[in-house]
């Protein structure tokens, strides 16, 4: 198997990468940040990397874009054809060709605006799969390896296997689909897909949620040549009903070529002693850590207007959805500020949530501070200024601000599920090489004793709590070693660990 990496490895390899969204130009949360990472990393390695994205109205630098390609999407047997354009956007080293079909994309958001889905998700995000195809014959891009990420894409390993099952062009084109979050199914009644008239006409696809309704995120995993999750605790979890979200049979099915990569952190974005976004850059030797920390603390707290006092601070940034535990944190919340402590949160979405936490912060306006916003600089910001980053997740793929947290001496404390188990050691069991803190019950109780543990360090044991953030910041996630697990599962090369984690669980 080595060898055979050798070998293949002296070619570069093409890679088409599709996403749904990129850092840089279009994000509403982690899977831009892996589109604009991973590639990136490849690159360096030496392969030929395109990414695939639409060309949504708030791209960014749209200005700078340029038309490279003019066409039309001819969708046989239907009788019609889809005019669109292929951007290519200025960027660093890896060009990005986004798709202009201004009657899927010209909208004001991404995915759905004030919290309702668009009606037509399905019929966007199939012309985002049908169209990636499409532009790789008419650019004489001829890829190794297709790339795709999540439901939005779902539907290019099903389209290799069908539309174009004997064309030369693709005939060693592999597809992988990475799952970044299993709980977007992406599925949509049978009227959106005309697009793709062989899932019509091949009702056995493996992708049937009910006779109906198509998954665009099962036929993916059941097309694809390699499926991975972006974690190996996660890769294990999608074997059971509760982690798949009910697509256990699936990713039982694909146990063979199932594999967890864990995501890598930018350091590049994400790095104390460079950040432009951050009131003072500091590194990881005690002065400078305590000098930067307390005047990132102090901008941040005039920020969110808190009173500027020396009292650890907990923070969060995230979208406001379930998956990321409010539900654990609001119960709890009042409690917790009985204590001499502030917390901070930022982030948008679920108006219920928005709600209750608006209501706290405005009770203990001295201590939280809720900021209903998305913005990068203050996320660098709340990483930086605050002294413990809370992620109760009731799940979490891979999980990145934990990664960000660690980089920053930003004590993690996490639920033990996906990436966060995989990326944190726990306080109370290792407490020698502990990087945060880790709890397992999904109650509201459990995070507060961690919580209550976690300001205890801080406040009786000084020292061992620096100790912690040394050890935090001495962690990396580098993009680079991801990257070579990636290609080792382009090239079929040897199984990952997780696949020995997945026999054990289904009993192969
Ligand atoms: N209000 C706000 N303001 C500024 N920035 C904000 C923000 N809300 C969120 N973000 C940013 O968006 C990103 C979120 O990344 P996560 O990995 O936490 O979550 P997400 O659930 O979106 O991604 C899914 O995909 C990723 C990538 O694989 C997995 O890590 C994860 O577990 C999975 O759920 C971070 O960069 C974060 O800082």
């Amino acid at each position: 198997m080595a060898t055979k990496k050798t070998s293949l490895t002296k070619h570069p390899l093409k890679i088409l990468f599709v996403s749904s969204e990129v850092e840089g130009f279009a994000k509403t949360g982690g899977l831009a940040d892996v589109a604009k990472s991973l590639p990136a990393a490849l690159k360096k390695m030496g392969h030929d990397v395109r990414i695939v994205m639409p060309f949504y109205q708030t791209i960014n630098g749209k200005d700078n874009a340029v038309a490279i390609l003019s066409t039309e999407l001819f969708v046989e047997p239907q009788p019609f054809a889809v005019s669109y354009q292929v951007m290519q956007l200025d960027e660093g080293n890896v060009p990005v060709y986004a798709l202009d079909a201004p009657q899927y994309y010209d909208r004001p958001e991404l995915y759905a605006e004030n919290n309702q889905a668009y009606a037509d998700n399905g019929e966007r995000f199939t012309f985002l799969s049908a169209a990636s195809l499409d532009l790789c014959e008419k650019l004489g891009f001829q890829p190794d390896v297709i790339h795709c990420n999540d439901w939005h894409t779902g539907l290019i390993p099903f389209l290799l296997k069908t539309r174009y099952a004997e064309s030369d062009f693709f005939a060693k084109s592999k597809s992988v689909i990475t799952i970044h979050n299993a709980v977007f199914k992406g599925v949509f009644n049978y009227d959106q897909y005309s697009l793709i008239p062989e899932l019509i006409q091949r009702r056995y696809i493996n992708a049937e949620m009910d006779p109906s309704h198509i998954s665009m995120l099962k036929a993916g995993v059941a097309y694809a040549d390699k499926v991975n999750a972006v974690s190996p605790n996660y890769a294990s979890e999608l074997l059971t009903h509760l982690g798949s979200h009910g697509m256990e049979a699936d990713f039982q099915n694909r146990a063979k070529d199932l594999y967890g990569i864990i995501n890598g952190c930018d350091y590049d974005d994400w790095n104390p002693e460079t950040d432009a976004h951050i009131k003072q850059k500091f590194k990881a030797n005690k002065v400078s850590l305590a000098r930067g920390k307390k005047a990132c603390r102090r901008d941040l707290q005039k920020q969110v207007n808190l009173p500027e006092l020396d009292v650890p601070v907990y923070g969060m940034v995230c979208r406001l959805t379930e998956q990321k535990g409010l539900h654990y944190l609001i119960p709890v919340l009042e409690d917790f500020l009985l204590n001499d402590v502030q917390v901070v949160i930022v982030g948008t979405g679920d108006p219920t949530l928005a709600s209750a936490l608006r209501g706290i912060s405005e009770q203990h306006s001295d201590k939280f501070a809720f900021v209903e916003t998305y913005s990068n600089p203050l996320a660098h910001c709340v990483e930086a200024g605050v002294d413990f980053f809370m992620m109760p997740s009731e799940f979490e793929p891979c999980g990145l601000n934990q990664m960000y947290s660690l980089a920053y001496g930003t004590l993690p404390i996490v639920r033990s599920v996906g990436g966060l188990k995989d990326t944190v050691i726990d306080f109370d069991q290792t407490p020698l090489v502990a990087t945060g803190f880790i709890y397992d019950a999904p109650t509201p109780e459990a995070l507060l004793i961690k919580l209550q543990r976690s300001l205890l360090l801080y406040c009786q044991r000084p020292q061992e709590f620096k100790r912690l953030q040394q050890n935090a910041m001495a962690c990396k996630f580098n993009w680079a070693e991801s990257a070579e697990q990636y290609l080792d599962m382009y090239l079929g090369g040897e199984q990952s660990l997780v696949n020995e984690i997945c026999n054990d669980k289904i009993g192969a």
